[in-house]
């Protein structure tokens, strides 16, 4: 059944380095997945994104159906050839964006009815249309349709909205085309509540998938519930298939998210914040409009090789923001998926070579220093 591979290559603790394997290249785990929501990472080309070393970006269902249609893309050869990235992509199923982006929205056993944030049409979502339209996308890795249980839920209403995932997660199965090197993920919801986890779990691995999704957190919980979750979530996972935990994180999540045992992450952080003048380096983050890096001719973090940190000085950047040039957020976009990419490439490094905890401990002692 195995529509895409994972090899688990080493593990020290419950961190793991693997490789997942698609129709469209490999993908070394831990990875971080840049968001390209409609089909772009902003103000990023797809050379660019390469350059950073990932290897994986992600499109949303919700988007491209609106604009510029799934039957567009496909018309034009696909989210792969459209947007002209040949590596892996994985799309979201689009519930998360029915519940934060559109309006008039009505949930039913069916499907999600909904009006379009951009205007105002009437769309249906189903997990047989959101299958449908991630496969018209090419998409190497699509995601179930499911319903983002809210933060915060009581027991009774996260069992209540996981049992509905659940059922949605069966009919996303039966509407999935297999083909080798495409694969379909399960997402496991159940809020706060070890049960309800555990019950998903169950439930999606009875199914089975080709990787499980961690959903449900980075809601509004804070990072100790979220590490709560996971350590009484990650253990009833199967071990031979890729975890992935959703809209994840800032480098201090990600490093504690590594370490109970996952393997693949997205965030608009750093690409959002990038565009607003926050950059995160391995000492903190970075305002650069704060006046005091007008003067400041040093790098962002004298340990970056971006093309940022390689060529211009705080100064220069604090004044591309101060006069809203739009080189300004195209750099420190460069520079923060950069720096992402290099905490990633470290923990890996570091799992392989036996001294997670000795790495990923030092990271963290730097990050709370502060901003410099
Ligand atoms: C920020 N916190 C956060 N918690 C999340 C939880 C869930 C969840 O339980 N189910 C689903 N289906 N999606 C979730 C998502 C959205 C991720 C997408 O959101 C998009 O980023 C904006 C991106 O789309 C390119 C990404 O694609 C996978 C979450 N995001
Ligand atoms: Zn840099």
């Amino acid at each position: 059944m195995t529509g895409i591979g994972f090899d688990l290559l080493a593990t020290d603790g419950r961190a793991r380095r693997g490789r997942v394997t698609t129709a469209h290249g490999t993908i070394e785990t831990p990875a971080f997945m840049p968001v390209g929501t409609a089909a772009t990472v902003k103000a990023m080309t797809t050379d660019a994104v390469a350059s950073t070393g990932a290897e994986i970006l992600l499109g949303n269902t919700y988007h491209l159906m609106l604009r510029p249609t799934a039957e567009r893309v496909a018309q034009l050869g696909g989210l792969h050839r459209f947007m002209n990235w040949d590596k892996p992509i994985l799309t979201d199923s689009g519930g998360f964006q029915v519940m934060s982006l559109s309006d008039l929205r009505t949930m039913s056993e069916e499907g999600v009815t909904f009006k379009s944030h951009l205007d105002g049409s009437r769309h249906h979502l189903t997990p047989e249309r959101s299958i449908q339209i991630q496969h018209m996308l090419d998409s190497n890795i699509t995601m179930c349709l499911d319903e983002c249980t809210p933060f915060p839920a009581t027991e009774a209403q996260a069992e209540s909205s996981m049992r509905l995932s659940m059922r949605w997660a069966r009919r996303s199965k039966d509407a999935f085309v297999e083909r080798p090197g495409y694969g379909l993920f399960g997402i496991v919801q159940g809020g706060i509540y070890p049960e309800q986890r555990a019950e998903s779990v169950a439930a999606l691995t009875d199914i089975g998938f080709d990787g499980y999704a961690i959903g449900g957190l980075a809601v509004g919980e804070g990072q100790e519930t979220m590490f709560r979750v996971l350590d009484f979530t990650e253990p009833l996972m199967v071990k031979d298939r890729p975890r992935y935990l959703m809209g994840v994180g800032r480098p201090s999540d990600l490093i504690g998210a590594v370490r109970r045992g996952v393997d693949m992450f997205d965030c608009v952080m750093p690409t959002r914040s990038g565009r607003t003048g926050q950059a995160f380096v391995r000492s903190g983050t970075i305002n650069i409009r704060n006046a005091r890096h007008a003067h400041d001719e040093r790098p962002l973090d004298a340990d970056c090789g971006c093309p940022a940190c390689r060529s211009y000085g705080r100064g220069y950047l604090h004044h591309l923001f101060k006069a809203d040039e739009m080189l300004g957020p195209m750099l420190l976009t460069w520079h923060n998926l950069h720096y992402y990419q290099d905490v990633m490439r470290t923990m890996r490094q570091a799992i392989a070579d036996g001294n997670f905890e000795e790495v990923a401990g030092a990271m963290e002692a730097r990050l709370n220093e502060g901003d410099i």
